[in-house]
């Protein structure tokens, strides 16, 4: 059985201005240990997918299909059993450390927060755990005594990597987790996370709009486009998906400056969901378009060893001449 498994689920907000549907039938599953990345650009559906796992989303939003988280439905989840599954069996690490922490609260008291409010640990017990965490983090005990505002960005997501591990679950959800970081306090995150998983054995579904980032990271990769995915795999081999293949031309290195002044291969924007094109949603955009894609449904489909894409012209790529 899968740790974490989602089937067809779809995120719709309702608005003044009618059904914003922002996830579409995603169905992905997370083995024990694993560690898979979820990309795509920015709207793509991909934070509505990591809010809807732990039943974040706010009252506008539906959700539809099935989340298993070990084998329980997470949806169908009654409060009290939610409250438990959040922090002890998975946690979010949320998109730039500045928006999740309080900034009245020393650090050592929010560590230790999800330990006290879960009645995992006596007070004396949660604030040995937090010396631990803190040194499993990187950062120096005393900075328990610390407020927010006295860190730099990259100590602040330590310290919200600290507090998604304070109570070990067996899964985190990285939303964004480097985003708001400058290059080489992204890279020593991105080690940090790697090292973490890999010594608690914990499982991560990591969000990302940089491709190069995730693989840095990530056994597999999915990838999203206009609240659909596109494309599912190893992260080691190459990209089938046009759309998959120009994210991944526009993020080639992690830590590339000069792909990020100057992304590659991605022109146009997405589509605004509520009008939402025919076809293969990316046919607009797509390099190697034809006819066909403006009006034919596309399934994800097997297309290589562990790897699907929903794209009808994958498979004819020689005829193209790529
Ligand atoms: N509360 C909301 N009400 C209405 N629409 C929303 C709401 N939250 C998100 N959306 C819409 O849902 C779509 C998906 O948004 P989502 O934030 O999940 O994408 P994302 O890929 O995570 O993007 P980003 O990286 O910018 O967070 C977008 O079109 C967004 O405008």
């Amino acid at each position: 059985m899968s740790l974490l498994e989602l089937d067809e689920v779809s995120v719709t907000y309702r608005i003044a201005a009618g059904d914003v549907p922002a996830v579409r039938g995603v169905s992905l599953s997370l083995e024990a240990g694993e560690a898979v990345g979820l990309a795509g650009e920015s709207g793509s559906g991909k934070s509505s997918v990591a809010m809807a796992l732990l039943r974040l989303l706010p009252r506008s939003a539906r959700v539809d299909g099935r989340i298993l988280l070990d084998g329980e439905d997470v949806l169908a989840m009654k409060w009290g059993r939610l409250r438990a599954v959040r922090w002890s069996e998975a946690s979010i690490v949320f998109q730039g450390a500045q928006h999740g922490l309080n900034p009245v609260q020393r650090i050592g008291d929010q560590i230790a927060e999800p330990l006290l409010v879960h009645n995992l640990a006596t007070p004396s017990e949660a604030s040995m755990r937090v010396r631990e965490l803190l040194e499993q983090v990187g950062l120096p005990t005393w900075r328990a005594r610390s407020y927010p505002h006295e860190l730099s960005g990259g100590q602040r997501q330590r310290v919200m990597i600290a507090m998604a591990l304070a109570c070990s679950p067996r899964l985190i959800i990285a939303d964004e987790p480097t985003t708001a970081l400058d290059l080489m306090v992204q890279a020593q995150v991105l080690t940090l996370i790697r090292k973490l998983i890999a010594e608690h054995d914990i499982s991560l579904l990591m969000i990302s709009h940089d491709l190069s980032v995730l693989a840095d990271v990530c056994d597999r990769l999915a990838i999203m486009y206009a609240g659909r995915l596109v494309e599912a795999g190893p992260a080691s081999a190459d990209f089938r998906h046009p759309y998959s293949q120009a994210l991944a031309a526009a993020f080639p290195t992690v830590g590339d400056p000069a792909s990020r002044l100057a992304p590659r291969g991605l022109a146009g924007d997405p589509p605004d969901p509520q009008q939402l094109p025919g076809g293969c949603a990316f046919h607009p955009r797509c390099p190697v378009a034809i006819d066909d894609c403006s009006t034919a449904p596309v399934d994800l489909r097997d297309v290589g060893p562990g790897r699907t894409a929903a794209c009808l012209l994958v498979g004819r790529s020689l005829a193209r001449g790529n």
